[in-house]
């Protein structure tokens, strides 16, 4: 009998302004779904302290990034912030091809273009702040940029937060813990459309026979 679980892996991009909380939600749900991989994107910006290259990013130089772009190396990439990001396209097709769900920390941009190229397999969640002020307060506090580089991420955040309307879920991070839940709750409800499950009419097909 075929497997009714049997279904095609699925792609979770989340998305905000810098500072909403991408990161943390991520690490968690990461923690917590084992059939969950991230994607580690490369990336020319220089690591925060206590970035680890491989796990947070792979960090690269320019010259890298051109290479990796002119081979077609990554399924999508964008210049945010004044730095070059993208994903990596080897590890994602391997990831779904052995039926693992994929998630992705990436821009509108990134989203937008994987849209374009993959989008059965796509879900996305924007992340929203509870307010201007709490958002600014969560880039501060975190205490990892430059006063410079918070200014810079302040000042984009509306224009970052125009894209919502793009995204299928909308999640406010006000409590983390339910934040968590809540992009939990989106993974399993999208494992389980009937769309990504391609054994489920065998399975019901061997049912019905053996009824007969
Ligand atoms: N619900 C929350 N309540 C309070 N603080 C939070 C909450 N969610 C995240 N934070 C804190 O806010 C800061 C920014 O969070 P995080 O780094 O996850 O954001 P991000 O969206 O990934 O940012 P970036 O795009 O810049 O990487 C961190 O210090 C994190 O601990
Ligand atoms: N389009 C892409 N955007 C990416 C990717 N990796 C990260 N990002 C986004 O960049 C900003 C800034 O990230 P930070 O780590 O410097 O704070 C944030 O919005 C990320 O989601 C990528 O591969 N492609």
């Amino acid at each position: 009998m075929s497997d009714p679980l049997d279904r095609r892996g699925l792609m979770l991009v989340l998305s905000s302004p810098s500072g909403a909380g991408k990161t943390s939600i991520a690490r968690a749900l990461l923690a917590r779904e084992p059939a969950l991989e991230m994607s580690v994107s490369v990336t020319t910006r220089p690591p925060r302290p206590g970035e680890v290259d491989g796990r947070d990013y792979h960090f690269i130089d320019e010259a890298a990034y051109q290479r990796l772009v002119a081979e077609d190396g990554l399924l999508e990439h964008a210049r945010v912030f004044d730095h070059h990001y993208g994903t990596p396209r080897q590890p994602v097709e391997a990831a779904l091809a052995a039926g693992k769900d994929v998630l992705f920390d990436i821009d509108w941009q990134g989203a937008q273009q994987l849209k374009g190229r993959a989008e059965d397999d796509l879900v996305t969640v924007f992340i929203l702040p509870p307010s201007a002020d709490e958002l600014a307060r969560r880039l501060t506090t975190r205490a990892q940029d430059s006063a410079e580089v918070i200014a810079r991420r302040m000042a984009k955040a509306a224009d970052e937060m125009s894209h919502w309307s793009d995204y299928h879920y909308i999640v406010v991070n006000q409590d983390l813990e339910q934040s968590i839940a809540e992009v939990a709750a989106i993974l399993t409800a999208e494992r389980l459309r009937r769309k990504r499950r391609p054994g489920l009419a065998r399975f019901v097909n061997t049912m019905r026979q053996a009824e007969e």
